[in-house]
């Protein structure tokens, strides 16, 4: 024993050395890193100065985005940040391309795409109608053989006769019968509603998931009402339908299938129609067409349009006014017709304040003044969701969501996909959150930019920038944003304009722990045979993600902002016809929105919004009607970094708008962030499981088959080539040292003493943030509220972050090296045959492979060693205790370890983990060759891509309630194993 120990502080020494050493070379990247943070905090000073004074009017980011995105030309300085920034903005076609270096486009430039046509000119609507009627006509003879070009067509083409045959509703709606037969039930409803809403002159809101025919049920009523002669306009009147550019085409697509005869018009620059836009107004309304214009071209023509009376206002993905301050809000909520229907899968998305904004504008009145339904809705709902809320305040938001929910209802139809699956039977969707790790180049730029001027002024208290230090933030957070996605996002701004770049290494896939983890994905999927969207809010990345797949030379597909909107819904559909492109690369905010892209069935979002409806819009635009195979979604966060928060204040909003939209009982289980907590970056606990897989535990993956057990034996065998036994008897000694040294410190003259330990400083701050003696008011939040005035003198200082990342765990790592090195050594001996077996006694793992749950087992690699050496031993339990009882236990160790590891590593919960288990079952009972394609690429991601965690992200937010109930068990377990523990010592 005293060998070791001895052995051990030589390691221990020799560590010490070789971490010095390791640190001096280390020292240019870490340089550089510092000296890039000091460059790009100054420019960014710089930038939010300048911001700050010409907004200074203005309150929200969203305004901030706005006004840089819109056409001024200061907006290209920022624009790489707007990218990151919450934002209204879609419309994005007219700004310019970013100012980094671009590479050619091979996919697209070889690209033939035809236009869609509209019938904003007169001689082509003619045209097409006239074909339309041939072709019927031709088709009801018998004789039709091209395309089935329409609804209509089709109908008669399988066999019906009468093209013209009704279904006529209750109280007189026509609907062509081959359109309603088309319809699914769940969509028939859909279109009984809006007749509901009509005849009672109420505007409403169709919330349906996305994918599920909102557009349909649209048309076909659209279709029903022209083919009805009733109301002041004799059926349909002049319409408006506002929509985001890329899905503009989409609806002409859908009209011209759907309702061939109706007139649809694109009020764009990309449209048919050329001349004066009033003589395009003029024309649809006198035909009772239909007018197709995006949210920018509303405002732009907004008195034009306003001139006139239209009949019915629809806005698609009608979320967009959410915000009712802005002026396309405004504006819409100006037109006079009480036929407003808004469309959007995701109504209520950030706040509740949105949910008054939309029904502002299709119910006016109903749910009160904005500032009444904020006092006694809004603020009493929110605070009740948060885990500080007490019992009063919990109760009252219940009632009052209730309430809400009430008085919404008849005017809001909403369905889930869950809710309508037996109808439309959709394949599998499995979406899982990937904690990645950063690469060391990153996680040195992210640990300096945290110590840069930027991020230390945001925090200090005394900050001599002053308000407004929203706009300070927001840049900031988009900097860290950058570094997670790849360094050179970070780097590049940090250069002075005459330094060239270097193309070679410039996006380099490894030099990103994401990227590192799409490279993984691809790779295995091409094989696997699936195509991906991959979605990304920058569209700097885009090119990054562009370059990579050039390199690698995989085929693929580009829409971002700068296709122009005429061609956006071609290449989606080129996408979907054509299987030999592997990958669609789309800016979430274009391609996320509303369009169809069903020829993939894997989907990466490569970095988190805000926003959690966001990323929901991208990853529903593989799964939804029309798409035949099981999709997969996966979600990349850097673990510890900035996008975990973000992730969980996704998982927060969801719960916020799940309350009201489909359980007011639903609780949160997530405490309100604070602005430090934004700025720091947490290595994995003890157990390996960054923030959010900690708290949300039971929801993580495990991978358990073959081929990953296979790579546990190999990789136990060559890397550490250990047994348990010898690890678990390692780390017992060095707690031991450990212990040793603390003592020493302990024992050590005064001066030392009173050095102060800057984790428990930490602690006690920390302590201090989340127990604050004012608990009604919820902390900072930066996109739903005004509030800037953080709570400073709570905030940790720039040395606590310091503290807390630079020194943390200092002799433990060093012990850790020891260790490994110890390990590495040991190695050597065994595979030289001259291994040491009095003192540890050897188990060979390469021939009883613990049946561990691969997962773990990678993070039990990584991390255990850490975890072993912070625990402490308790303080009654002598080396001779553990000695006798590890002795005992070895004699059953070898029968029983098999059961017992995976007892251990499979703990009896009741959610996904158990579906797994069944999976499991069969697979095992079938072949090998079936098993899951997803086990098999998370198990390959666990081992090479640097991916720590993966939650099954809809458990995370379906199951966080049951997450919450089980912590509350534990507790109370504890409690009483406590008091029982008590009773037995107060009897003795
Ligand atoms: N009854 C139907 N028969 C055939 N196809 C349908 C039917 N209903 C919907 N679809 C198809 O399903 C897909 C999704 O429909 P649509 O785009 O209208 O969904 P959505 O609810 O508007 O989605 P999002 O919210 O994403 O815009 C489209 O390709 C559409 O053609």
């Amino acid at each position: 024993m005293v060998d070791i120990n001895k052995y051990l502080e030589t390691q221990l020494a020799l560590a010490k050395q070789r971490s010095d050493f390791r640190s001096s070379k280390k020292a240019p990247v870490s340089e550089k890193s510092k000296a890039a943070a000091e460059l790009i905090s100054k420019k960014q000073d710089k930038n939010s100065m300048k911001k700050s004074s010409k907004d200074e009017s203005k309150e929200n980011s969203a305004q901030i985005v706005h006004a840089e995105t819109s056409n001024t030309s200061a907006a290209r300085n920022s624009e790489e940040d707007s990218d990151y920034i919450p934002s209204d903005n879609d419309d994005l076609s007219e700004i310019p391309t970013l100012n980094i270096p671009v590479f050619p486009t091979t996919s697209r430039s070889k690209l033939n795409l035809k236009k869609i046509i509209d019938d904003g000119d007169t001689h082509l609507y003619k045209e097409r109608l006239e074909n339309w009627k041939q072709n019927l006509a031709a088709a009801c003879a018998g004789k039709y053989e091209g395309e089935t070009c329409s609804a209509d067509i089709h109908y008669i083409v399988d066999g019906n006769e009468d093209v013209n045959e009704m279904h006529q509703m209750q109280n007189g709606l026509n609907i062509p019968c081959y359109i309603w037969r088309q319809l699914y039930k769940y969509q028939k409803i859909g279109v009984k509603w809006l007749w509901e809403l009509h005849q009672v002159q109420s505007g409403g809101l169709l919330g349906d998931e996305m994918g599920l025919g909102k557009t349909v049920q649209i048309i076909a009523f659209l279709a029903g009402l022209s083919k009805t002669d009733s109301g002041n306009w004799g059926g349909l009147g002049p319409s408006i339908i506002v929509a985001p550019a890329t899905v503009i085409y989409q609806w002409v697509t859908h009209f011209h299938y759907w309702c061939p005869f109706l007139r649809v018009a694109v009020m764009h620059h990309s449209g048919s129609h050329v001349g004066n836009h009033n003589k395009l107004i003029r024309e649809l309304h006198d035909s009772h067409g239909i007018l197709l214009i995006t949210y920018a071209g509303v405002v732009k023509y907004s008195k034009d349009l306003m001139s006139r009376k239209w009949h019915y206002l629809i806005l698609d993905e009608g979320h967009k006014i959410r915000n009712p301050d802005t002026q396309v809000s405004k504006f819409v909520k100006k037109f006079q017709t009480p036929h407003k229907i808004l469309i959007t899968g995701s109504p209520m998305q950030n706040s509740l304040q949105e949910l008054w904004s939309l029904f502002d504008f299709m119910r006016p009145g109903l749910l009160g003044t904005y500032n009444a339904f904020m006092e006694h809705f809004a603020q009493p709902i929110t605070q009740g969701g948060y885990a500080n809320a007490t019992e009063f305040q919990e109760a009252t938001a219940l009632e009052i969501a209730k309430a809400l929910r009430n008085m919404i209802t008849p005017y809001m139809l909403r369905r889930t996909k869950a809710e309508v699956q037996e109808h439309i039977k959709l394949p599998e969707k499995n979406e899982q959150v990937l904690f990645c790790a950063l690469s060391r180049e990153q996680r040195d730029l992210y640990m300096g930019y945290l110590m840069s001027t930027t991020v230390r002024s945001i925090l200090d208290k005394e900050s001599r920038y002053g308000d407004p230090l929203r706009a300070r933030v927001l840049v900031a957070l988009s900097t860290l944003r950058k570094i997670c996605n790849h360094p050179d996002l970070y780097l590049y701004e940090a250069q002075e304009e005459c330094q060239e770049i270097d193309e070679e290494t410039f996006g380099f896939w490894k030099r990103s722990g994401k990227m590192t983890v799409v490279h993984s994905l691809l790779k295995i999927w091409q094989k696997q045979g699936h195509r991906a969207l991959i979605f990304s809010q920058s569209r700097a990345m885009l090119c990054l993600l562009e370059q990579y797949l050039q390199n690698q030379e995989y085929k693929y597909l580009k829409m971002d902002g700068t296709v122009s909107v005429g061609l956006r819904q071609n290449l989606i559909k080129t996408f979907n016809e054509n299987s030999e492109y592997l990958v669609f690369l789309a800016t979430t905010r274009v391609g996320g929105l509303g369009v169809n892209l069903t020829g993939a069935d894997r989907v990466i979002i490569y970095d988190p919004d805000w926003n959690p409806a966001t990323d929901s819009q991208a990853k529903e635009r593989a799964w939804r009607i029309g798409q035949l195979r099981n999709v997969t979604v996966y979600r990349l966060l850097s673990g510890g970094t900035i996008e975990e928060k973000i992730y969980q204040r996704q998982i927060f909003k969801h719960f916020l708008s799940n309350k009201i939209l489909i359980d007011p009982n639903q609780k949160n289980v997530l405490t309100t962030s604070t602005l430090q907590g934004l700025f720091t970056y947490d290595e994995p606990n003890c157990e390996g499981d960054t923030e959010t897989a900690s708290l949300f535990k039971h929801t993580k993956v495990n991978v358990h088959n073959k081929s990953k057990e296979k790579h546990n034996k190999t990789s136990i065998h060559e890397g550490a080539s250990f047994s348990q036994e010898k690890v678990t008897e390692m780390r017992r000694r060095a707690r031991e040292i450990s212990r040793q040294i603390m003592s020493n410190i302990k024992s050590k003259p005064k001066a030392l003493e009173e050095k102060k330990d800057p984790r428990e400083e930490y602690k006690k701050k920390r302590d201090l943030i989340l127990n604050q003696p004012k608990m009604n008011e919820p902390e900072l939040n930066l996109i739903d509220d005004k509030v800037t005035n953080v709570p400073f003198e709570n905030i940790l200082s720039e040395l606590d972050i310091i503290n807390l990342h630079s020194k943390k765990d200092y002799e433990e790592n060093l012990l850790k090296e020891a260790l490994q090195k110890r390990e590495s050594e040991a190695e050597e001996g065994e595979l030289s045959g001259d291994d040491d077996n009095d003192t540890m006694p050897n188990i060979d793992v390469a021939k009883d492979p613990p049946m561990v749950d691969s997962a773990t087992q990678n993070y039990a690699e990584q991390n255990d060693i850490q975890d072993q050496i912070s625990l402490k031993l308790p303080e009654n339990v002598t080396e001779i205790d553990l000695e006798e009882k590890r002795k005992k236990s070895d004699k059953h160790h070898k029968s029983k370890r098999k059961r017992r590891s995976s007892d251990k590593l499979n703990p009896e919960i009741e959610n996904l983990i158990a579906v797994k288990k069944i999976k499991k079952k069969e697979t095992r009972r079938n072949n090998e060759k079936h098993r899951n394609d997803d086990d098999y690429v998370l198990s390959k991601l666990f081992a090479k891509a640097g991916v720590k965690n993966a939650l099954q992200h809809d458990v995370v937010v379906g199951l966080a309630e049951k997450e919450k109930r089980h912590r509350l068990k534990e507790e109370a377990t504890k409690k009483a194993k406590l008091a029982v523990r008590a009773v037995k010592f107060s009897s003795k």
